[in-house]
């Protein structure tokens, strides 16, 4: 394991949000440095100790291993809207840099089906009849609303692509996915389960979605996309740069990628931890890996509380590791 201690290769970086997002308005985390580059660690505050060990695993691996190799130099990638009104959701399609794909927020508490069907309409407008639109609820309906504002969003989208985590667990997704054409995507019921495999066994996803940090890295997913045999969504957990490289890395490894990821995220950061971002170019992503510098970690340095906080949580989790 590491020669240097963690501690003396950690920096701790912060950002507010352009865009309220997650119900976060802030995004902070640890980059580590190592022989093979950056890693990210950056666990949503909800997320207990030993629930944030596959994080600090995918941010060695980047610093320590480096990722295999890729079979494709760019990653097409949606953009992502969140729970704004049409003009806003409109104005980040048009500024997406080429995105012809979209993933919408629905189910964000306090907004009924008018403002979905609103948002979903003024997305396809702003893409046109070629693009794709995707929605992410989030797990934040039950079957019956899933079936119904699925029904809903389907035309106001003149067709979607598909939909992700419509309902929370992987029962109520197998029963959406039976009584709606609309193709189901799980993520929540991956990254956040205790067996990924579920999702097979009960016919409840049609795509899965993939994110490095939840599950323990690049290899521990390319592993799992395997086993699991459905096409491969890859997502970002709203990481900085130094994570969303390693995204991208996943989505170059894998054989196929029959759909756009979702690593468009760093718009969303009002800063980030390196010179040269990971933003799409004609609706895609370079397979890269930029370093943060000195002058970017300065403009991210959080107080000194902040700095504490993350420092006392990676001894934790780097403990809870070691017992695991
Ligand atoms: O997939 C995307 O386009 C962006 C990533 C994203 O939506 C996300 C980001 C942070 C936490 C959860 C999610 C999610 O997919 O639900
Ligand atoms: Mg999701």
């Amino acid at each position: 394991m590491p020669v240097q201690p963690l501690a003396d290769r950690a920096v701790v970086y912060a950002t507010p949000l352009r865009t309220r997002f997650r119900g976060l308005d802030a995004r902070d985390g640890v980059l580590l440095r190592g022989d093979a580059g950056w890693g990210e660690v950056s666990p949503f505050w909800d997320y207990g100790d030993a629930e944030c060990v596959p994080w600090l695993r995918a941010g060695l691996e980047a610093a320590d291993l480096g990722w295999p190799d890729p079979v494709r130099s760019r990653v097409p990638v949606n953009v992502t809207v969140p729970a704004v009104g049409p003009e806003a959701a409109h104005r980040i399609v048009e500024g997406s840099g080429g995105c012809t794909t979209a993933k919408v927020k629905v189910a964000d508490p306090g907004q009924g089906a008018a403002e979905e069907q609103a948002r979903v309409e003024a997305v396809r407008a702003a893409l046109g009849p070629r693009g794709r639109v995707r929605v992410d609820a989030n797990g934040g309906w039950d079957v019956a609303t899933a079936v119904s504002r699925l029904r809903l969003l389907d035309r106001a989208a003149g067709g979607l692509e598909y939909a992700e985590q419509p309902v929370p667990t992987v029962a109520d997704l197998a029963a959406v996915r039976r009584r709606t054409d609309v193709p189901v995507a799980a993520d929540e019921s991956i990254r956040r389960a205790e067996d990924p495999m579920a999702v097979r066994r009960a016919d409840a996803a049609d795509v899965v979605v993939l994110k490095v940090q939840p599950l323990g890295g690049v290899r521990a997913c390319l592993d799992l996309a395997e086993q699991i045999g459905l096409p491969v969504v890859v997502s970002s957990a709203l990481e900085s740069s130094v994570g969303i490289a390693a995204g991208v890395a996943l989505a170059a490894a894998l054989p196929e990628l029959p759909y756009a990821c979702g690593l468009a995220t760093v718009q969303l950061l009002e800063r980030d931890t390196v010179v040269d971002p990971l933003l799409p170019v004609d609706g895609a992503l370079p397979v890269r890996r930029p370093p943060p510098d000195a002058s970017t970690l300065t403009a991210v340095r959080p107080g000194a509380a902040l700095e504490h906080r993350w420092r006392t949580r990676l001894a934790r989790v780097a403990a809870a590791g070691d017992r695991s």
